[in-house]
């Protein structure tokens, strides 16, 4: 479903550049969920914008359900591909109501039965159409999340694209999110990439992942092995080790 084959990009130019994603490649299955991690600025999030059209000055291969992906955001490739970002409030205009989020996409696709599919969207994520005259201040965390997942479910995408998408919540209300995005996965057969510090994360959502550090892939596994404590390479070992020694640390605080 998505492929992407020696992803090059740097930002800068002439001595001042950084080659930020170097030869990155991987590829995910048609409704599997697959995982990025990797310590900050590894290059996470800059591959999402890539597949995502946010990022046009990339070099390599990128396809998406089999159709080669261009640089300019297109029509047919925001059908496919949605993107939710890590700070829901950040993502949603403060004044705008939640109807009129959610309307925005339907009205530049130019989508009939604009209330019905809102209703739908606002219904998948758990939130009752009685949201639709809020505006994001009178929401939730959780709620804000939730409003801007059924924003990216609204033109019923094949692909979500995941940047961290419980980091900003609170610890009680990430386990409802990340159900409600397992859910989801199911009911409407959707791939997930998903971008995240927290190997938690990966183990309750993530079929497969990659680990990224510097720039480039320095593993493929699967989650699994993560779980069984076999990941062949050491910065993989380490990230596994550094998150489990963080919740020995974390447990007696949290008991
Ligand atoms: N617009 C930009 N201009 C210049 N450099 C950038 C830009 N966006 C990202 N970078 C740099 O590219 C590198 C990769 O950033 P990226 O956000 O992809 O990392 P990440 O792994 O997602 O990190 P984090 O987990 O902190 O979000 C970093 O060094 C970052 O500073």
């Amino acid at each position: 479903m998505i492929d992407v084959r020696q992803l090059n990009l740097h930002f800068g130019q002439g001595a001042k550049a950084t080659h930020v994603l170097k030869d990155v490649s991987f590829s995910v299955a048609q409704g599997e969920s697959f995982g990025l991690v990797g310590e900050s600025g590894s290059g996470k999030t800059t591959v999402l914008r890539c597949l995502a059209g946010l990022l046009t000055h990339w070099q390599g291969e990128l396809a998406i359900a089999g159709k080669p992906v261009g640089r300019a955001l297109d029509f047919a490739r925001s059908e496919l591909v949605q993107m939710v970002f890590q700070d829901p409030y950040g993502s949603l205009h403060p004044r705008q109501t939640v109807a009129r989020a959610l309307a925005e996409p339907l009205l530049i696709h130019r989508r009939d039965q604009r209330h019905v599919r809102i209703d739908e969207a606002l219904i998948k994520v758990g939130l009752s159409p009685d949201f639709r005259d809020r505006f994001p201040h009178q929401l939730s965390g959780g709620q804000r999340q939730r409003v801007a997942i059924a924003r990216a479910l609204v033109l019923q995408p094949r692909v979500l694209l995941l940047d961290e998408p419980t980091s900003a919540l609170d610890v009680s209300v990430q386990a409802e999110i990340l159900n409600l995005l397992a859910d989801l996965r199911q009911k409407e057969g959707l791939t997930y990439l998903l971008v995240t510090h927290d190997l938690g994360v990966v183990a309750q959502l993530c079929d497969r992942l990659a680990v990224m550090q510097a720039g480039q892939i320095v593993e493929t596994l699967p989650t699994q092995s993560l779980i069984d404590g076999t990941p062949r390479h050491p910065y993989t070992q380490m990230l596994v080790h550094a998150s489990l020694s963080y919740s020995r640390q974390a447990a007696p605080a949290a008991a």
